[in-house]
């Protein structure tokens, strides 16, 4: 992968559920090592990208490309062979198996990803909890257990869809300390947020999704001279 080749790039995706369209023109970039997040309202599309990212939309048109090669006609576990993993909005926990096994479940695509073991220093609680069973973790332990399994499989560029919705400010801390240290271990993250406060810190560069197209997009040292307009762009 040459310099100028963007780890992943997106042209001009359209996307449909069925007979509707939900994306109608995304292009964007994601550098090696960057922290790039999808800013938007409801329903805007943002989920629905990192659903065509990943191969799990299935009518899905434009180009994607991850390290130069396009994904077009892929299903969701060649993608995964690139480099990529989603955590999704829901987590996908399964409540009849325990917290290791949960963890176990990805297969290692790659070498290079987190041991068990460094993974129970990253969440201490999850070492705790290592024979409860899904049901009886907290969501901010879901939530962990939901990062923490994607970054077993070895994958270089992980796609968190509101990893933050739905928990406590203390748990939202530790959830963006563990996203600056996977940064300063070299991984890429691709986020789509509604906590706008959390992200500001923590990204280097946002796309505005409206209504499945990028309406805006800008880097973190944009955000204060123009803090009133992009306010009213995301209706806080
Ligand atoms: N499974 C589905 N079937 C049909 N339409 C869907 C489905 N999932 C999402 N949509 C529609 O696609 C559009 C984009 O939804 P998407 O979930 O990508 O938005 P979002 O920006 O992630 O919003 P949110 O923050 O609410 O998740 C919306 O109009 C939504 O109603």
């Amino acid at each position: 992968m040459s310099e100028a080749t963007p780890f992943l790039r997106v042209s001009h995706l359209t996307g449909h559920y069925g007979e509707t369209q939900a994306l109608h023109d995304i292009s964007l970039e994601v550098r090696e090592g960057e922290i790039v997040c999808l800013l938007g309202r409801n329903g805007a599309g943002k989920t629905t990208t990192l659903r065509a990212i990943m191969g799990i939309l299935q009518k899905r048109g434009g180009e994607i490309t991850v390290k130069g090669q396009s994904t077009a006609g892929l299903p969701p576990e060649a993608i995964a062979q690139l480099g990529l993993a989603y955590c999704p909005e829901e987590r996908g926990i399964f409540a009849s198996l325990t917290t290791e096994e949960n963890l176990m479940l990805p297969p290692v695509l790659h070498p290079g990803g987190l041991s068990v073991e460094e993974i129970y220093t990253l969440f201490p609680n999850l070492k705790t909890r290592r024979t409860s069973p899904g049901t009886k973790l907290s969501g901010g332990e879901q939530q962990m257990l939901a990062i923490g399994r994607i970054l077993r499989t070895g994958a270089k560029l992980l796609l968190l869809d509101e990893c933050t919705e739905g928990l406590a400010p203390v748990i939202i801390e530790k959830i963006g300390q563990t996203v600056s240290m996977l940064r300063s271990r070299g991984f890429t993250v691709l986020m789509v947020e509604q906590n706008f406060r959390f992200a500001s810190q923590l990204a280097d560069r946002f796309y505005v999704i409206e209504e499945g197209m990028v309406a805006d997009q800008f880097a973190q040292s944009d955000i204060e001279p123009n803090r009133a307009r992009i306010e009213a762009l995301l209706g806080l």
